[in-house]
């Protein structure tokens, strides 16, 4: 077998990809002399997709399976990756890839939504293990720390970024459902050594005829097993309620997220969609199903179906019309909130709705009050109780506030995030059921056809190793909490690991319900103090981006260490994710603003855990010398900016190659690298002004990738590396 490569960068896809066809070669380059090797492993939709269809490829356009590889090298001490965010893809973004892949050539089959021979059922399940978030999962191995770095913080507290005024009267809101959900039905459980081992999901109907959901289970003692539904019925009651209810000067919104909870929040989109759009739908049903829209599909997708009928279409206008004004996601183009099921992510979603003082964006394309559904009470508490100190306390000040990092219990797919083979819409009425080998029932409920459940479950191992993350990062910075609810049955199973973990080590550490603990963070870096949140894996999403988007402005900036438990490294860059906005400028105007600051800061920790870890010294010279460029390229303002003309992602790696190379040369640690980079950092310096010109050159011009999902790399690499000068320094 090759050897592991000492780092393994990723390929993704959109804006991050872009920047990555910038960025790894520099970086390769000045690996290369501290002996340090580095390669690049594809972890692309795109990619996925070929891979899972190689039998269907010829030779050429075969593909390795890179994920898988990566699935399994990131369980050894010797994995040590550097992770780009990529697309969590939606049903619509994977038909697009399909089709893209189609158009060049690929040999692959249709996405059957409703599949009827084996053929079908065989592409739908190779499709739907690529779908949604499909590596992130697979990757993180380990639990996660988040939190800026002290010059990101420092930078954004003395460069504040706009906030948007809060008012008191602000009719901005989180609605969620009265019972029934997610949490109301939620039931727990720690498996005890008697029960640890096989066990089965099965449905048992009316007539008393059971069939198995899922078999093949296998629990380990100690791992904390939940179950529960959300009411079909109590959901569509509470969507028309609330449609019903959104005041004239109101937008109305949903906020889940469809990529990440793949299976069960399409589902609540769908229902949103068929609710709000409820007298087209009973009027032309029949029509509907013949042109095989499913309304988890969205908007988008029923108005490229009917495209053309012009009753359909007048229908569905007015129907819209009747409604309460959309929150939108681009007015300009009328792509409303209910149009695509991963337009509109509840991480990202919430905190730009807050950070603008309450405000999203209307059909109108002006700025409104927005009612934002998040139907499950789980962590609805959150954004409700964020929404309410902010109308009470006004807008926080970005350059006195304290920092926000988070310790999330993430790995072997802990909580919801795994739920996905485990998440079944009731085929009708009856009861669901985990049964164990011993035929014990763990848990049952009585479900209704629709009624959407899941079970999710967190292993010994990993909440044991959290705990123990949570302890250090807590002692690092001074304040924070446990975010555990002890009214909730799954919290309460894991507050039974904290409570004895705690005394044990002599710390005391709060444990707070997540709408207190949400207050306590904000008061907490209020009063300009920093402070931990130690959470489960869908708060350790959620908090990641709200923190830093309401602080830095962006979770791109932030650092994102995955320590794997089996000892190796996984660095993930920033908390946000693949900005196809940033893509849509590059082909328009070959301006790309993607901040490659969180590859900055991952790339510092990769060279350094390469140095601590493996004793390699150079890599310790390397990763200084970064962190040195990182401040330097702050300190200096050369981030990357909105407009043509402005700094942009290429100028951003120019400065950040010149600052590298630079700290290299001068450091004192090593006089071979420093005599290495002394040359380079001078070439950067004298032909700064031609580089910059070069970079520049093609700007404002539409620029053509060759594809979306699966860009010609050449056409890429002449967008993003248009500079032969930098390229020859570099070379
Ligand atoms: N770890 C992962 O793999 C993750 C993947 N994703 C995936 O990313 C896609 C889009 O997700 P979405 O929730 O819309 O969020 P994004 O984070 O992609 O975008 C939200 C906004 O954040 C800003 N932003 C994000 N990253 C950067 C950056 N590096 N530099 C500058 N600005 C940045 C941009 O604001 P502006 O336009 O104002 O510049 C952007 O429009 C989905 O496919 C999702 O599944 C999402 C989260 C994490
Ligand atoms: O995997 C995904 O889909 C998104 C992950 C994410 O948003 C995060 O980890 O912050
Ligand atoms: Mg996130």
């Amino acid at each position: 077998m090759a050897q592991t490569p000492d780092i393994i960068y990723t390929k993704v896809d959109e804006a991050p990809e872009l920047a990555r066809a910038s960025l790894e070669p520099i970086i390769r380059a000045f690996a290369a002399p501290a002996g340090i090797s580095m390669e690049t492993r594809d972890i692309s939709l795109a990619g996925r997709v070929l891979a899972v269809f190689a039998d269907h490829l010829t030779e050429q356009q075969r593909v390795s399976d890179d994920l898988a590889a990566l699935g399994e090298l990131v369980k050894t001490p010797d994995a040590n990756v550097i992770k780009l965010p990529n697309i969590s893809a939606s049903v619509p973004q994977l038909v697009a890839t399909i089709k893209e892949l189609q158009s060049q050539g690929y040999a692959l089959p249709d996405y059957p939504e409703e599949p009827e021979t084996d053929a079908e059922r065989d592409a739908k399940a190779r499709y739907d293990s690529v779908k949604g978030s499909a590596v992130n999962p697979v990757l993180r191995e380990g639990n996660s720390d988040r939190r800026s770095a002290k010059a990101v913080k420092a930078y954004a507290q003395a460069n504040p970024h706009r906030m948007g005024e809060w008012s008191s009267d602000s009719k901005t809101h989180v609605a969620s459902m009265s019972g029934n959900d997610f949490y109301a039905n939620e039931k727990s459980d720690t498996i005890s050594a008697a029960q640890a081992g096989a066990a089965k999901i099965t449905f048992t109907g009316a007539d008393g005829a059971e069939t198995v959901l899922k078999d093949g289970l296998s629990y380990l003692e100690g791992e904390v097993v939940d179950a529960t539904f959300m009411s079909a019925k109590a959901l569509r009651k509470f969507i028309a309620a609330e449609i019903a209810s959104t005041a004239p000067d109101v937008l109305f919104s949903v906020h889940l997220k469809a990529t990440m909870m793949k299976v069960s929040d399409p589902i609540i989109f769908g229902h949103f969609v068929s609710v709000f759009l409820e007298d087209f739908i009973a009027k032309h049903g029949a029509k509907l199903d013949a042109l095989g829209w499913n309304p988890n599909s969205g908007i988008g997708d029923l108005e490229a179906r009917i495209a053309g009928d012009a009753d359909l279409e007048a229908d569905l206008a007015a129907t819209l019309k009747a409604r309460p004004g959309m929150y939108m996601v681009n007015s300009d183009r009328g792509i409303s909130n209910l149009h695509v099921p991963s337009d509109v992510i509840i991480d990202a979603s919430m905190p730009s709705v807050i950070k603008a003082g309450g405000k999203g964006w209307g059909p109108d394309g002006e700025p409104a009050d927005t009612k934002c559904c998040i139907p499950d009470n789980c962590y609805a508490g959150v954004y409700d109780e964020t929404i309410n100190y902010f109308k009470e306390t006004g807008k926080l000040d970005v350059t006195t506030c304290g920092a926000v990092s988070n310790v999330g219990l993430m790995a072997q797919k802990a909580e919801e995030y795994g739920s996905h083979p485990t998440t079944f819409e009731a085929p009708a009425d009856g009861t669901i059921r985990i049964v164990l080998a011993s035929g014990d029932v763990l848990h049952e409920h009585a479900v209704e056809a629709g009624d959407i459940w899941r079970s999710s479950t967190a292993k010994k191992a990993p909440i044991l190793d959290w705990i123990k993350l949570g302890i250090a990062r807590f002692k690092a910075t001074g304040a924070g909490a446990f975010w555990l609810d002890a009214n909730r049955a799954h919290d309460a199973e894991l507050i039974k690991y904290v409570e004895p973990a705690l005394k044990e080590a002599g710390i005391e550490i709060p444990i707070m319900a997540p709408r207190e603990a949400t207050r306590f963070s904000f008061e907490t870096m209020r009063a300009g103090k920093d402070c931990v949140t130690i959470t489960g894996n869908v708060l350790r999403d959620y908090l990641t981006d709200l923190f830093p988007i309401l602080e830095l402005g962006t979770s791109a900036k932030m650092l994102s260490i995955v320590k794997l438990m089996q000892g190796g490294g996984l660095f993930e860059t920033g908390a946000g994710g693949s900005a196809p906005k940033h893509v849509e400028q590059v082909t328009e105007e070959n301006h790309l603003r993607w901040d490659s600051l969180g590859e900055f800061c991952a790339l510092g920790e990769s060279f350094n855990f390469l140095a601590e870890e493996k004793g390699r010294s150079k890599a310790g010279v390397l990763g200084a010398a970064v962190d040195a460029a990182t401040q330097q390229l702050l300190d200096n303002n050369d981030s990357p900016q909105h407009r043509v003309g402005q700094n942009d992602t290429r100028t951003s790696h120019y400065w950040f190659a010149r600052y590298w190379a630079e700290a290299l040369a001068a450091q004192g640690d090593d006089a071979e690298l420093a005599a290495h980079f002394g040359p380079v950092a001078k070439a950067l310096a004298e032909n700064e002004a031609k580089i910059l010109a070069e970079l520049k050159a093609d700007e404002g011009k539409p620029a053509d990738m060759g594809g979306y999902y699966h860009a010609d790399p050449a056409k890429v690499a002449a967008i993003m590396r248009p500079s032969a000068t930098l390229n020859a320094i570099i070379g």
